[in-house]
């Protein structure tokens, strides 16, 4: 630890990690951000997040890097980059730790933290955040922040055990309410994880298949009962492997839905972008663990066989 307060970095200022980086910061905390293509924007205009529910937040003055050399050593690393950048950003998620720091995904799908886990020295805490938050990147060094904001932390391994691993998570969730942030701690990080998948997988991507925002899928029975048999599709599979999601998420799931703004989910700035999707996190993962418990994904399987000939062109 550094000082009385933790020392914060931002491993990839997008979206996520520009509004949660600049909710901290905004709160006081010692944070300092990781960028790439916009790093000259933001050193010299500094980092703006328009929000909806909160008004402009503009800080002037950014701790931004360019290169993870120059970074002090961090307590909690916030990784804000894509799932699809983490074995190429892990070496500096390592050179950017203090001694004892704990990382923290920030990030949506199933297995990622068991994927960066060889990728980190076992000194290093290994925590997940599940982000439930409206987006984007409006233009370099701007968020559009649209709605929602809360974020529920989970332990996933690292030295820490038993009562440690909930002190942990608590100075995490302590961190994030400073900041104005609704947080809580997850009962179980894979649990969380699938029933925010219940969500991610029909939506991100028909939003790219279907070229639509969630109110054009909301207002078409075609696209619902899309959504809808992927949702039972993902609370199958994670029934199947021990998780108890409560009884009517789908349904709820969709009625909140309904009450959103016209939202694009980030799958769908990555396709019109031209950056990768997440296609391992939020499909294949979950095929795979499927198909180890022996549940069949048949809409969810056709959907990410669709998504991956869309990659695969994009990239020809
Ligand atoms: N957006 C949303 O509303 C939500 C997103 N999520 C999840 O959060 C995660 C992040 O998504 P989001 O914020 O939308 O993504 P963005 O694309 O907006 O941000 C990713 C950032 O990481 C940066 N980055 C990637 N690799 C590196 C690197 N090696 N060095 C420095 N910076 C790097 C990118 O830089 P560059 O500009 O160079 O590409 C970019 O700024 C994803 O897993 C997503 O599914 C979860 C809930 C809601
Ligand atoms: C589910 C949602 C839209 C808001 O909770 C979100 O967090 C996401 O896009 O991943």
């Amino acid at each position: 630890m550094h000082e009385s307060r933790p020392r914060i970095g931002i491993m990839g200022t997008g979206a996520i990690g520009g509004f949660y980086g600049a909710m901290l910061a905004q709160a006081g905390f010692d944070v300092h951000f990781l960028l790439r293509s916009e790093f000259e924007a933001v050193r010299e205009h500094g980092l703006r997040v328009n929000s909806v529910p909160r008004g402009v937040l503009h800080l002037r003055k950014v701790q931004a890097y360019r290169d993870v050399a120059d970074m002090p050593p961090c307590d909690w690393l916030l990784v804000g980059a894509k799932t699809t950048s983490n074995p190429s950003l892990a070496p500096a998620i390592v050179q950017a730790a203090a001694a004892g720091a704990k990382v923290v995904l920030l990030q949506n799908g199933i297995a990622v933290e068991d994927a960066m886990r060889p990728l980190l020295p076992d000194t290093l805490h290994l925590l997940g955040g599940l982000c439930f938050i409206c987006v984007h990147r409006e233009a370099p060094g701007v968020v559009e922040h649209q709605s929602q904001g809360a974020i529920s932390l989970g332990y996933h391994s690292g030295p820490a055990l038993g009562p440690d691993r909930q002190a942990l998570i608590d100075e995490g969730v302590a961190m994030f309410r400073e900041a104005g942030l609704d947080s809580h701690a997850a009962a179980s990080l894979e649990q969380a994880r699938w029933q925010k998948l219940v969500w991610n997988a029909p939506y991100n991507g028909l939003a790219v298949l279907l070229q639509a925002d969630t109110r054009a899928l909301m207002d078409n029975p075609d696209s619902v009962a899309l959504v809808e048999s992927i949702m039972r599709e993902v609370v199958s599979v994670a029934r199947a492997a021990g998780h108890a999601l409560p009884e009517g998420l789908a349904e709820k799931m969709l009625k909140t839905t309904r009450h959103m703004p016209d939202y694009l989910p980030s799958m769908y700035h990555d396709h019109a972008q031209g950056r990768p999707m997440e296609l391992e996190a939020i499909y294949a993962a979950p095929l795979a663990a499927a198909a180890r418990l022996g549940v069949e994904m048949p809409r969810t399987e056709a959907l990410f066989r669709a998504l991956r000939f869309i990659a695969a062109r994009q990239s020809a």
